[in-house]
C-alpha cells in the first residue's frame, strides 16, 4: 500500500501515528528502527506527540537496523549516538531493551548471529521502520545481498559512501564497512513501513515500483511482504504512475 503526502511534515505525522497506534495497542512491542535524515523529522514528531499525550514506552524493545564498523557508541556519526540524540535520551525505554549492532565488536561472526537470534528470541519484530538508499539498499543491505541474509558485515557501496559522506568531514573519514540486519530478518517483521522523502529518492522509488523481485534491488524483497506501507512525499513520488498517486492519498 502506498501513502503519498504533500509535505515531509505530513509524512512524519502519518508515520508517527502508525508508531503510536502500535505502542498503544501493543505496549510490549518489539520495534525495528532506522536512522538517516529521513527519520529525523519522524522521531522529532514522535517525541512531540508523546510529550503532548504520554504513553507508556517502558515495556518496548527496539532493534536498530545497522551500525558502522569502527565507530564507538559515543562517536557523533555512529548510529548508536544518532538514536540516543534523536530519540532514546528523551524516552523512558530501559537501556537494556535498546539494541544496536556493536560497531566495535572483536567477534563479528558471533555478534551477528547473536543479533539475529536476539530478534527471534523476542518473537520477531512487530513493526519495522525503514528508509531506503538511493541505490535501493534497506538497512545497509547493498545491491546483490542475498534475500536470505541474516545480520552480517557489508562493504558499503561507492554510492552509499558518496551519499552518506555528507555526515562526515570528508569521504575518507567515512567507514568502509557496516553491520546490518539481514534482509530475511527485515522480511520476518510482522509489519513494515518504508519512508522516503525528497527528489533524490524519486528515481529509486520508480525503480522499486517497476522492478521485479530481484537481488540487484534490495528493497524489491519487500514486495514479498504482506503488510508493507510505503510512505512518500510528493517529491519522492514524482516518477510514479499517476494512478498510484491518485490511489495513495
Ligand atoms: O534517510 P537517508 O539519510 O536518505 O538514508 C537512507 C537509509 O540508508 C541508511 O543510511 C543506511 O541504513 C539509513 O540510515 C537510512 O534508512
Amino acid at each position: 500500500m502506498y501513502k503519498i503526502f504533500d509535505t515531509v511534515d505530513e509524512v512524519s505525522r502519518y508515520t508517527t501515528q502508525r508508531l503510536l497506534d502500535k505502542i498503544r495497542t501493543q505496549p510490549t512491542a518489539t520495534l525495528g528502527l532506522a536512522t538517516g535524515s529521513t527519520m529525523e523529522p519522524v522521531y522529532a514528531q514522535l517525541l512531540a506527540s508523546l510529550h503532548n499525550s504520554p504513553l507508556n514506552v517502558s515495556k518496548l524493545t527496539t532493534f536498530n537496523l545497522d551500525e558502522y564498523i569502527g565507530l564507538s557508541a559515543d562517536h557523533p556519526q555512529s548510529y548508536n549516538y544518532y538514536m540516543h540524540q534523536h530519540l532514546f535520551n528523551q524516552l523512558d525505554i530501559p537501556e537494556e531493551s535498546i539494541h544496536l549492532p556493536d560497531g566495535l565488536t572483536d567477534n563479528i561472526d558471533s555478534a551477528c548471529q547473536c543479533y539475529s537470534n536476539a530478534i527471534k528470541d523476542k518473537g520477531g519484530l512487530d513493526l519495522q521502520l525503514l528508509g531506503i538508499g538511493t541505490n535501493g539498499h534497506i538497512g545497509f543491505n547493498e545491491p546483490l545481498t542475498s534475500f536470505n541474509s541474516r545480520t552480517h558485515v557489508v562493504e558499503l557501496s561507492e554510492q552509499t559512501r558518496i551519499d552518506n559522506s555528507r555526515f562526515f568531514n570528508n569521504k575518507a573519514e567515512m567507514p568502509t564497512h557496516a553491520l546490518t540486519m539481514g534482509i530475511l530478518d527485515i522480511l520476518e517483521a510482522k509489519e513494515i513501513i518504508l519512508v522516503a522523502t525528497g527528489k533524490h529518492k524519486a528515481q529509486v522509488m520508480a525503480q522499486l515500483f517497476h522492478s521485479s523481485i530481484d537481488e540487484s534491488l534490495p528493497a524489491s524483497a519487500l514486495k514479498k511482504h504482506n503488510n508493507l506501507t510505503i510512505v512518500l512525499d510528493r517529491e519522492a513520488a514524482t516518477l510514479l504512475p499517476e494512478q498510484v498517486c491518485k490511489n495513495a492519498v
